[in-house]
């Protein structure tokens, strides 16, 4: 299994060190337009191999797509972060033109891989990707839904003051301040539903604070956050090369599922060695269906700044 991370930045070296770490990938490539700085990256990273115990061989690349060849799963990261104060769909300006021009790079190199989508605003940018390439839809998805559930998560062990490990939740919808869509009602403590543990006061507090994670870490580190969203992309790019066929809410394109169209927006899906095996449909109540569309409209008003 060959991966190749652009963006050597933080959220692409905490990516290709955590899938390092969990040493399935024979070979990850790191490229960014820096000079030296995806090589650099790449060689501190090999050198914590001995000490951390993995056998992945990590190699730079500045701009040249030649190294990134017949790569199994390519990750895009390059682009600006956001700063305090600022939201992710601010950022298209920038990232639109650096997303379309990395992908059609790494297709052109590796015509046969899965793209996992970071950059933001990142369901924007995955339908960017399926406007402007010619890879069938399964294979390419969009990271956010992973992130924004594992912060769901940590609010509610917060909450719950319970370990995370006793709990479980997922986030839908747009990966946005505004567009999140934490299924509160879904989330259990041990099969439990955590409204028998929580007022509706907690589990208010808990939805807004899982909808600005990421605005929360950006104004504490004046740059947006890397080590949740590093590990989350791990975890996707280790459920298709280990073809694993688990369920991970992803930004897919819709056709018609969830009474939606022609957008990429956060969903479960199932993750495999294809890619998007299959996107689920879960019932939702009548509240979170509405969400979910008010999070469908906030991303195709983005969706209508693009050029394409
Ligand atoms: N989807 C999600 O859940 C998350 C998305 N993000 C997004 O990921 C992106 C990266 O964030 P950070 O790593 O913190 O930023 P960063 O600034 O640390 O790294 C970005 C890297 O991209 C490189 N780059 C820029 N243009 C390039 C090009 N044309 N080709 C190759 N490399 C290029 C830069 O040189 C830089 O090293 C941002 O857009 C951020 O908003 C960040 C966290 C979570
Ligand atoms: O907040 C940001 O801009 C970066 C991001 O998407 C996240 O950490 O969720």
């Amino acid at each position: 299994m060959k991966v190749t991370v652009v963006g050597a930045g933080a959220v692409g070296a905490s990516c290709a060190e955590y899938i390092a770490m969990k040493n399935f990938a024979a070979e990850v490539v790191l490229l960014d337009i820096k000079e030296g700085f995806a090589e650099g990256k790449a060689m501190d990273l090999m050198q914590t191999a001995s000490l951390n115990g993995f056998d992945t061989k990590i190699t730079g690349s500045t701009n040249d797509y030649s190294k990134t060849a017949e790569s199994d799963v390519v990750v895009i990261t390059s682009g600006i972060p956001r700063k305090p104060g600022m939201t992710r769909e601010e950022l298209i300006g920038i990232n639109a033109g650096i997303v379309k021009s990395v992908s059609s790079s790494l297709i052109e190199h590796s015509p046969n891989a899965v793209v996992i989508v970071v950059s933001n605003p990142m369901d924007t940018m995955t339908y960017l990707v399926h406007k402007t390439t010619s890879l069938p839809k399964h294979k390419i998805i969009g990271m956010g839904g992973a992130l924004d559930s594992a912060r769901f998560k940590y609010r509610l062990a917060e909450a719950l003051e319970a370990p995370i490990s006793d709990v479980d939740g997922m986030v839908i919808g747009g990966h946005s301040d505004k567009g999140m869509v934490p299924l509160i009602h879904h989330a259990t403590r041990n099969s439990v539903k955590v409204s028998e543990f929580l007022d509706s006061d907690k589990m208010d507090y808990v939805v807004q604070e899982t909808k600005v994670g990421g605005a929360t870490l950006t104004g504490l580190l004046g740059t947006s956050a890397w080590y949740a969203p590093g590990a989350a992309v791990s975890g996707l790019v280790q459920a298709i090369a280990n073809d694993q066929k688990k369920m991970f809410p992803c930004s897919a394109l819709l056709e018609g599922e969830y009474g939606l169209n022609d957008l990429c927006i956060g969903v479960p899906v199932i993750l495999g060695k294809n890619g998007i095996e299959k996107i689920v449909e879960i019932k939702l109540n009548d509240t979170e269906k509405e969400k979910l569309h008010e999070s469908a409209e906030g991303v195709k008003k983005t969706n209508g700044l693009l050029d394409v």
